[in-house]
Formats: C-alpha cells, sequence, structure tokens
C-alpha cells in the first residue's frame, strides 16, 4: 500500500529538523493514535507536537541509550534543541505576560548546554524576510507617510530560560491530558444573504490554543536528569512568578524533588463556597499531608483511601468561618495538600442542609466530572484561566453529583461574604465566599459592583491577587437582577469573553439596552471582507517564525510592514513613540496627513443629487499582529488584540447624563489593549439605510464608527470596500464606551489582523495614560460638535474635559434658551434688564459671557469624524 501523504509530509518536516524516519515513526503512530488521527492538530505548527513528542520519547530512554546516542547522533539533535530553546524563550514571555505558554509539555524540560547563537536557519528566515519586505509594494503610501524609525530590539541573551511553577504545570496537566483542540478558521465571504442572524466569524480568539499531548502519558525522565544547578535556578524562578502571583508567602508551588520546607504554618483556605446557610462546601488552600497536587496525584489519594472516601473525611473547620455543629453530618475531602505550598483542597457538605437527598460522591466521580467537561469545553488554556475556575468547577460538579441526575442543578451565585470575615480587620480574612441560595430565586442582595470590591480585598489580603478575583464571579448566570434599586449583571458577554464583563446600574431604573454581544465582528450583508490564507503574501506573514516573534534579534515580516518594528514590548504594551503618534494624530489631526478621495465613498453613499467632494481622510498608523499563517504560536508577543479581552472591565450607568459607561476595575497601564471596537460590518450605503431609519423612530445612542483609516491605499474603493461597524443591535463591551473631548483616556488604533488589505481591520482601544481602578474609560469620537450643516445631530456633550468643544454650543444653547424664556414668559423686566441695563457690572458680565462662547477654542477633530455620526 502506498505510504499516507500525510506521513510523508510529516517525515519530510522532521527530516528538515534532522529527525530520521526511524525516530519518528514510533512517535508519529502513537500520535496518530492518541489524536485519533486528527492529522490537523499533528500538522499544526510545522508539526511542532510531533517534533517535542519525539523529543519527549529520546529523553525518557534510559540515560544510557541517550548516552549512546548522543555520540553518535549529536548533530541531527541540535534543531530540536533549538526548537525546544525557543520554545522555552517563549515561556519567558509568556511569564511576563501572566499567560499560560503553549507547549506545557516542555516546561519542566532544560534543554542541555548550547551555543547561545542564534541558528543559522533562523537567520535565513530573518534575511529573507528582510529583502522581502525591503520591497516598495507593501503599504507604500502609509510607510511613506508615517516611517516608523527602525529601532533595534533589545534582547537580552541572558535572559534566563526559566520553567513554569507548577501551579501552571496542574493547569497544563489538567487540559492537555483531557483533550486537545485547534479551533478552525471560520472563513468570512461576501454575504448573500438578508439575515443578520448568521453573523460569519472572522477569527477565532481565546480558545484555540493548540496544546501539546503527553505522547507516552508518562512522566518522562526530564525531571531526573536535570542538574542541580538548574533546579535551583528554576527554585529561583519559581519564587520569582509565585511571589507575582501570590503576594504573600503562601505558595501553591513546589518545586519537585526538593526537600520539604516548612513555609506553610497555618493551612490558608483560598476559597469558600457556601451553599447555603446551613451548607458549606470549602476549599482551602494549605495542609500538610501531600506534597504535589498535580490531577494525577489528586487520583492518586484517592487511591490510597481503603473505603472510598472515609479515610479522607474530616470535619470542617476553616479560619474565619463559622463552623458547624459538630454533630450535624458533614462530609470533606482532603485532595491534596503540602507542606511547601501546594494545595489543600477540602470539599464537605453539611447533609444537615435543607437537601436530604445529597449524596456525597466520590472524589473520583468528581475529578472525572471536571475531567470530562474540560474535555468537552476544549479548555485550553488561555490568559484569563484560573486554578479558581477549576475549583469552581470541582465544586459544582461535587454538587452537581451529590444531588443527583434527578434534581435540578443550582448553580452556584455570588452573594455577599459573611459579616464575620469582613469586620474583623485585625486578623485578615483568609476565606472568599461565593454564596448559592439554595432557595431557588437567585436573588442578589448586594451590588455586582460591592462583591467586586469586597472579593478584590478579600482575595489581595488572602493573598490571591487581585487578577484571580474575577473567576470568581459566577458566570455562569448573566441573569439580571434589581435589588434595592441596584440593577447588576454578572457577565454582559454571557461567556463569550475570556473574562466575565459585570454591568452595574446604581443611578436610575433604566436597564441595558437589548444587542446581542458578539465578540468579534460579523459582516452583516454586502461589507466586502475576504479572509483567505491565499492572499496572504510572504510579505505579509512570518510563516518561517516559531514561537515569539519579539523574542527575535531581528523584527520579522509582520514588523516590516509597519516600518520595520513590532508596536508592541514585550509586555504587551504599545511603544511609547507608537501611542505618542497615534494619539497626537487624534489630538491634532490636522497635523498630519489626510487622503482626499477623488469620488468620495461616503459622499456617495448619501445617494444625493450632488457628491460632494471628499472631506478628508486621516492616514492612520496600523499595527500588524502575526496570525494563523505566520508560523509563530498563540502566545507570540505581536498577538494581543486578537487574543480578546483580559482586563476587568465594568459597565456602569454613568452619573453625567451619558448613559451607560465603561470602567476598569483595575489599574491599567499607559498602552494597555482594553478591548476592540466590534459590530456589524456594514457598507457605509447599509448604514445610511439604517442611521435614516433611526433618526425617523429618534433613537437616542447611535454607534457606528468608520473604518476609514487607510482609504488611500486601494484606489478607488468600491461601495462594498468602504465599511464602518455599527454596533447597535451587534457589539461588544466598546458599545458602552463615551466621548470626551480630546484628552480622552484611551486612543484608537487599527490594527491588522487576518487580511492584509485596509478596508477592513480591526479597531482597537489602547490606553492613552495609566489609568485608575473605578475610572471611567473614555475616547475621543472625533465629532465635530459645530457641524451644524450635519443631518444628524451631535449629542450635548457632557464628557467635563476642560477642553469640551462643545462648551461653545452649549453657552449658545443656554443663552438663547434664557433668551426665549424670558420672551416668551414676556418678563418685560428681565429683557430689559438684560438688554438694556446699564449697570456696569452686568454688562460686563454679559460681556465676558460673550466673549467665552466666542472664542472657545475651537478644537474641531479633523475633517472627518472617526465616531461616524452618520449622514
Ligand atoms: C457609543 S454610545 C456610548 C454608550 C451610551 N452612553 C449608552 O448608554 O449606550 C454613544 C452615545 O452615548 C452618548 N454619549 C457618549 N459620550 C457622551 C458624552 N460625552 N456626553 C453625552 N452623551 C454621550 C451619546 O448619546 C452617543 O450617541
Amino acid at each position: 500500500m502506498a505510504p499516507n501523504p500525510k506521513v510523508k509530509e510529516a517525515f519530510r518536516a522532521m527530516e528538515g529538523l534532522g529527525i530520521t524516519e526511524e525516530k519518528v515513526k514510533p512517535v508519529l503512530k502513537k500520535l496518530i493514535q492518541v489524536y485519533e488521527k486528527n492529522w490537523e492538530l499533528i500538522e499544526a505548527e510545522n508539526y511542532r507536537v510531533l517534533a517535542d513528542a519525539i523529543f519527549d520519547f529520546e529523553e525518557s530512554k534510559p540515560e544510557e541509550d541517550v548516552e549512546r546516542e548522543a555520540a553518535c547522533d549529536e548533530e541531527t539533535k541540535r534543531p530540536l534543541k533549538r526548537l525546544r530553546r525557543k520554545c522555552q524563550e517563549v515561556q519567558t514571555s509568556s511569564q511576563v505576560n501572566n499567560s499560560k505558554p503553549e507547549v506545557p509539555g516542555a516546561l519542566l524540560t532544560k534543554p542541555k548546554e548550547e551555543p547561545n547563537e542564534i541558528p543559522s536557519w533562523h537567520h535565513e528566515t530573518q534575511s529573507q524576510s528582510r529583502s522581502v519586505t525591503a520591497s516598495p509594494q507593501a503599504r507604500k503610501s502609509r510607510a511613506i507617510s508615517h516611517p516608523i524609525a527602525s529601532q533595534p530590539l533589545s534582547r537580552n541573551k541572558e535572559e534566563p530560560v526559566s520553567t513554569m511553577p507548577s501551579i501552571l504545570d496542574e493547569r497544563s496537566d489538567l487540559s492537555h491530558n483531557e483533550g486537545t483542540h485547534v479551533s478552525h478558521p471560520s472563513c468570512v465571504h461576501r454575504g448573500n444573504s438578508d439575515s443578520i442572524s448568521l453573523p460569519m466569524r472572522l477569527r477565532s480568539r481565546g480558545k484555540q490554543t493548540l496544546t501539546s499531548p503527553n505522547v507516552s502519558g508518562q512522566k518522562t525522565k526530564r525531571a531526573v536528569i536535570l542538574s542541580r544547578a538548574i533546579q535551583i535556578e528554576e527554585q529561583k524562578n519559581h519564587m520569582l512568578l509565585r511571589k507575582e502571583i501570590f503576594p504573600v508567602s503562601h505558595s501553591l508551588i513546589k518545586p519537585k524533588g526538593e526537600p520539604f520546607t516548612n513555609d506553610l504554618e497555618e493551612p490558608i483556605p483560598i476559597c469558600l463556597i457556601d451553599l447555603a446557610s446551613e451548607s458549606s462546601l470549602n476549599i482551602s488552600s494549605a495542609g500538610r499531608e501531600h506534597d504535589t497536587a498535580t490531577p494525577s496525584t489528586l487520583q492518586a489519594i484517592e487511591g490510597q483511601k481503603s473505603d472510598g472516601i472515609s479515610s479522607l473525611l474530616s470535619e470542617t473547620k476553616t479560619n474565619g468561618i463559622p463552623t458547624k455543629d459538630s454533630e450535624k453530618a458533614s462530609k470533606s475531602y482532603n485532595i491534596a495538600s503540602s507542606q511547601c505550598g501546594s494545595v489543600k483542597i477540602n470539599l464537605s457538605y453539611d447533609m444537615a442542609c435543607q437537601r436530604p437527598e445529597f449524596r456525597a460522591p466520590s472524589l473520583q466521580a468528581v475529578l472525572q466530572m471536571v475531567s470530562d467537561k474540560y474535555k468537552k469545553m476544549n479548555k485550553v488554556l488561555d490568559s484569563g484561566f484560573s486554578l479558581t475556575n477549576v475549583m469552581e468547577d470541582v465544586c459544582n460538579s461535587f454538587l452537581r453529583i451529590g444531588n443527583g441526575p434527578g434534581n435540578p442543578e443550582k448553580l452556584i451565585e455570588i452573594h455577599d461574604l459573611p459579616n464575620e470575615l469582613v469586620s474583623d480587620t485585625t486578623s485578615p480574612p483568609k476565606t472568599l465566599s461565593i454564596f448559592s441560595p439554595f432557595n431557588g430565586t437567585g436573588d442578589y442582595t448586594h451590588s455586582a459592583e460591592g462583591v467586586i470590591e469586597k472579593i478584590s480585598q478579600q482575595a489581595e489580603r488572602a493573598a490571591i491577587g487581585p487578577t484571580n478575583c474575577q473567576s470568581l464571579i459566577g458566570r455562569q448566570n448573566q441573569r439580571s437582577c434589581q435589588t434595592n434599586g441596584t440593577i447588576n449583571y454578572l457577565d454582559i458577554s454571557k461567556g463569550q469573553e475570556v473574562i466575565a464583563i459585570s454591568l452595574v446600574n446604581d443611578v436610575n431604573k433604566e436597564r441595558p439596552p437589548f444587542f446581542h454581544y458578539i465578540p468579534e465582528n460579523a459582516v452583516f450583508q454586502h461589507a466586502y471582507v475576504s479572509v483567505s490564507l491565499a492572499r496572504i503574501g510572504d510579505k505579509n506573514c512570518c510563516s518561517s517564525c516559531s514561537f515569539d516573534c519579539l523574542s527575535l534579534s531581528l523584527p520579522c515580516a509582520c514588523a516590516h510592514e509597519i516600518g520595520g518594528d513590532f508596536a508592541y514590548t514585550k509586555d504587551g504594551l504599545v511603544k511609547e513613540s507608537f501611542l505618542k503618534e497615534c494619539i497626537s494624530m487624534n489630538r491634532a489631526p490636522e497635523k498630519h496627513h489626510q487622503y482626499f478621495c477623488k469620488e468620495c465613498p461616503l459622499e456617495r453613499a448619501k445617494c444625493e443629487d450632488i457628491v460632494e467632494p471628499c472631506k478628508g481622510h486621516l492616514f492612520r498608523k496600523f499595527i500588524k499582529e502575526c496570525w494563523w499563517k505566520c508560523g509563530c504560536g498563540k502566545q507570540c508577543g505581536n498577538r494581543v488584540v486578537q487574543r480578546g479581552i483580559s482586563r476587568k472591565l465594568q459597565v456602569f450607568m454613568t452619573p453625567a447624563g451619558k448613559g451607560w459607561g465603561l470602567r476598569t476595575l483595575e489599574d491599567l497601564p499607559k498602552g494597555a489593549f482594553v478591548c476592540e471596537y466590534v459590530g456589524e460590518v456594514l457598507t457605509n450605503a447599509e448604514l445610511f439605510d439604517r442611521v435614516e431609519q433611526r433618526r425617523r423612530k429618534g433613537e437616542k445612542h447611535s454607534y457606528p464608527v468608520l473604518l476609514d483609516a487607510d482609504w488611500s491605499s486601494e484606489g478607488v474603493l468600491k461601495d462594498e470596500e468602504a465599511l464602518c461597524l455599527d454596533a447597535t443591535k451587534y457589539g461588544n463591551v466598546a458599545r458602552f464606551i463615551n466621548h470626551r473631548c480630546h484628552d480622552a483616556n484611551m486612543v484608537e488604533i487599527p490594527v491588522e489582523i487576518e487580511t492584509p488589505d485596509h478596508h477592513y481591520y480591526h479597531l482597537a482601544f489602547f490606553t492613552s495614560r495609566k489609568v485608575k481602578a473605578m475610572e471611567e474609560l473614555t475616547w475621543d469620537y472625533g465629532i465635530d460638535f459645530d457641524d451644524i450643516d450635519h443631518p444628524v445631530k451631535a449629542f450635548s456633550c457632557h464628557c467635563s474635559s476642560k477642553y469640551c468643544r462643545n462648551i461653545k454650543r452649549t453657552k449658545h444653547l443656554t443663552f438663547s434658551w434664557l433668551y426665549n424664556f424670558m420672551r416668551s414668559a414676556q418678563c418685560f423686566y428681565a429683557i430689559l434688564f438684560y438688554k438694556e441695563s446699564r449697570l456696569p457690572m452686568l454688562k460686563k458680565a454679559i460681556q465676558i459671557w460673550r466673549d467665552v462662547f466666542e472664542c472657545t477654542v475651537d478644537m474641531t477633530c479633523g475633517p472627518q469624524s472617526s465616531l461616524c455620526t452618520g449622514f
């Protein structure tokens, strides 16, 4: 039988790395089995999984074998080691981002000593990229008008290659043992359907990380062969990271093979999930009995029990938590614990609560249920992943199984923390609480804001770190509730974002507007957005890169496209110089280059008898992110926007008469990605029709944004190529961002991801300065409030910026309103007083008033508004 072409292809790919067919065969065979012939997984990222598996396999061989082979096969191994090393470099940058590395299997491995040089194939790649992108074709006009100075990337060669702490390994074990997944691009075609209910996905993000399999399913010998020196270095790195994740010294991590240190005196509970006033399900950290907490260990511990569970039963008594009467029956499980930082999870359920039918399930069953869930969800570890999520899942599974299949599921919802926990400030509370009222009403008694704040405080004090708090919010339920006049939603994204986005209204009774939350843009009907891999040429991607482009000594092809340097720092922030230019473009558009269309599609869309001349469009700076055709991994530092929202955001009712607004619940550094403006992709003609209809209906808020950042680059645009985004009916959290004149704390930046042509792109918001937690997030819509010819009246601005462009008009309005009132009320005296008064003081006052509104600095923002107030 002729060999399978895919197998041949795999051999060929490995041959390129210097691996012989002989070595590939057994591993590939195993992989095909493990992946159930899913070749896409094996082929992904240039057969990285396969290469990794071979490497694991080789290392798991008895040492003598390895040594024997090493003697005769040193040369052929080198490329693999390079591959691993690069992978580990990614880990380093991933750690900076606090995100999960892509190849969990590679984390524990430290490559043997090798020259600290860039592999030759890499050099080739770089020079190839350079020579290709040096060609003048790509983004000609933009490159000319906005050259970005080529800054050499300072790459610290000494940067320690660190392994990730075991807490991350635990996660990875969980996912990679239990399922692998690569999501497939859904192409966007030119729609021909009238339906808007079938939005086509432009890209997938956040959930399609490829996980590497643990091919053998056993521990490799890597940990054993690590030298002592490397272990020490790793521990140092662990400690560093642990400090970041767990600011207090109660670490959950214990490097394997290390002697116990008594660094954890008291069991510190991480989290309590209390199911009713009289029942409790506790998850607590710390403990002494066991030294690791990997899922396999958990099961092993379960396996040690003589009577299923009883040997591990103990009464639940957690710090600061009101404990039950000892007479009341309670069940608890120690899942795993450690003296030096691993986890003790204690699940208990008080039988004396209102659910007599509850049968405490076996730990095995609970763990199995969680595993199944993760398998089904393809729950690979994205940036929003947290151990607390897993714990929540464990608790929910415990409940579900315990309640039996016939009983309705009660979802865990957040209530308030017990007063005892918050009131005693002298001894820091060590427990976080999520309450599920088993009364079936699902009522909330406290505002989400209050809950989040309290949980954040608790988390900080309990050393979990604020970033993990969000995951404590019961995302399962995003229903609204209204108690004491406060409206709360726990997650308006309905689980579609990596992180929950809460909503709160404690100002009035207004409920959020009805709209469909979509996390990615969707073409409405006629907009031409063509995503096809074939259209992405070599110069538009870095197919020969691997893992993390930001750690390269020379920027790759993707950076060349925007002038030779990446827009992002290794911390995932927009670089200062790049940001500065974008901000300046918004604040002083007149100083920047504009493009005037010969025949402006915007004017054309108005379908008026005479097409008005183009009012001009700014050439905007673009960020170009790596994408699927690039060789780098999902955790590449040049992929920020496509990973989705990672900051804690909240929609809230503004007290200032602007309607809903968006704020951050955490401090944000300058240049941080907040969110993308997501909506339906429309042609301007389609938008025109909608705006007309809305105008007739007298709708209050408008949500369209023009995508005209680079209209010059494609010559005369066809109608279906001149696009905008409308977030009125379908949109994401960005639809709630309000306008602020001039000094807004966010700036919008066009981002090219999956299509090289610039009539379609992503509009992403980045902070223009440091933003404090609870501050409202704003951007400058670029509205010209004085454009009286504009058929759609701009709103009256309440941005309260000292640079507000609407002051003049507001004053005008106030002034004429006063005048009209006086006239219509026939307050002759008042009119006389106002018009004719000879009182010098009053005259002076009127004069000053006039001066103010007539001399208000006109800061109209450019020829064309970014926020398309329509037509
Ligand atoms: C993109 S929406 C923002 C969310 C909106 N506030 C809401 O409640 O849905 C834009 C609309 O918000 C209102 N808005 C935004 N910024 C404002 C401001 N500075 N002053 C007054 N109204 C504002 C205007 O009605 C505008 O049409």
